[in-house]
């Protein structure tokens, strides 16, 4: 019971007496060397770090932006389908304009003149028949061609399979042309236009930067060496530089990141704010799960004969969707987060003489006489020291 009392009474007195700094000067070298260096590390860090690197001193806005683009270029085939054929650019950028992205149509699968008509569908398991009683009226496959008929055709002369109600004849995909068809499509270029804004700092900018005039947007092509800031890009090199060989994506088609970084440091004292542009390939390439590759889709295009019957081609178009994505933070001095970041890194500074008072009272050879210096307890009626202060410890 009067332990309790004791142990109440000392918790007592440690919450109400007062407790206050005195500064004891400890005359070693080796304590003093070592109070410097944690004050020269915490130093560096602010202005290194929070300074230089972090830039805290500065207020942020992230970019806001719209993309436009043109390809330009042309390729020649000659098909039995379709004859000798010029295409350009309303040929095989499809859509012809869209969101931050553009689709080069590289190589394809063409089916003309099908007609709404009924055809043996395509040999596979569940296509194949051996009389009437294996096809279902009304039934169709997704993976299949159209609904069926009901009826069992020959497919040729060996094999059977159900009639389908489509457009024939059905389209056959199982062989796609390699070397691409329009392989000459890494020669293309596009031109990117690129506006941007930072709202917060009323910043606007263009990559169409300022000293390009039309003359050289005629004649320059972009190169990280040589030409960094020309918007024209040749397929092959955006292509080549998301280290990629463009006639072996030209065949099964894919996508690849055009990636604008309009990161800034919009202080007077920073220099001119320019886009930096990487490139990168944004669909699955993995070597070993490479089920499903590239990037296809279909279309059509509808006509109507002398006789009034409605014709199609349809077009499986195999390419590269090239997506253009802008990205960026701009910092501007702002007295606010300077005051804030600085102080909270200026704080750390307390944690100097923490560091370096545990050092000296546990890891130095006197740590004892440092320790009985460093805490002086003041007894209540006499007001004497407990140690007294200005006890020699020597010098080491
Ligand atoms: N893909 C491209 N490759 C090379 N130059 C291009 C490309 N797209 C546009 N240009 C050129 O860049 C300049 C600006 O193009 P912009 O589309 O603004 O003007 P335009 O007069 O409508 O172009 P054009 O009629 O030649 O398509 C023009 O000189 C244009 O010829």
């Amino acid at each position: 019971m009067s332990e309790t009392t004791g142990c109440g009474q000392s918790c007592l007195h440690d919450l109400l007496y007062y407790e206050t700094n005195k500064t004891l000067v400890i005359p070693s070298i080796q304590a003093g060397c070592l109070f410097r260096f944690i004050q020269l590390l915490v130093l560096l860090y602010v202005v290194g770090y929070v300074c230089v690197v972090q830039k805290a001193y500065q207020e942020t806005d992230s970019v806001i932006s719209s993309v436009s683009t043109k390809v330009k270029g042309f390729a020649f085939t000659n098909t039995s389908d379709m004859g000798p054929r010029v295409w350009d650019t309303a040929d095989y950028v499809i859509p012809p304009q869209s969101d931050n992205s553009f689709f080069v149509m590289t190589n394809m699968v063409v089916t003309p003149t099908q007609t709404q008509s009924r055809c043996p569908e395509l040999p596979s398991p569940s296509a194949t028949c051996v009389d009437d009683c294996d096809c279902t009226e009304g039934h169709s496959n997704p993976q299949g061609s159209g609904i069926q008929t009901g009826l069992c055709e020959n497919y040729s002369t060996t094999v059977q399979t159900c009639e389908v109600r489509s457009w024939c004849p059905l389209e056959i995909d199982a062989v796609l042309p390699k070397p691409a068809l329009l392989a000459a499509a890494e020669n293309y270029t596009v031109l990117i236009k690129n506006s941007i804004t930072y709202p917060k700092f009323r910043f606007h900018g263009r990559n169409i930067l300022p000293h390009i005039n039309s003359s050289y947007l005629k004649r320059c092509e972009f190169n990280h060496a040589t030409d960094p800031h020309c918007p024209i890009f040749r397929l092959k090199h955006i292509v080549s530089e998301a280290g990629e060989e463009f006639q072996d994506m030209a065949v099964m088609g894919g996508i690849i990141g055009i990636i604008i970084d309009w990161s800034c440091d919009l202080d007077s004292w920073a220099g001119k704010c320019y886009p930096k542009y990487s490139f990168s390939r944004l669909d699955n390439k993995h070597h070993v799960n490479n089920v499903a590759p590239g990037y296809n889709f279909r279309f059509a295009k509808y006509y109507r004969t002398a006789d009034g019957e409605e014709t199609r081609t349809l077009m499986k178009a195999y390419g590269i969707r090239f997506d253009v994505i802008v990205f960026g933070t701009a910092g501007k001095f702002g007295i606010v987060p300077t005051i804030v970041n600085l102080g909270a890194a200026l704080s750390f500074l307390s944690l100097v003489s923490a560091v370096s008072d545990w050092f000296i009272l546990n890891c130095m050879a006197k740590s004892d006489v440092y320790k009985k210096h460093k805490f002086t307890y003041l007894s209540d009626n006499s007001g004497t020291e407990s140690i007294s202060l200005g006890t020699s410890y020597g010098t080491e």
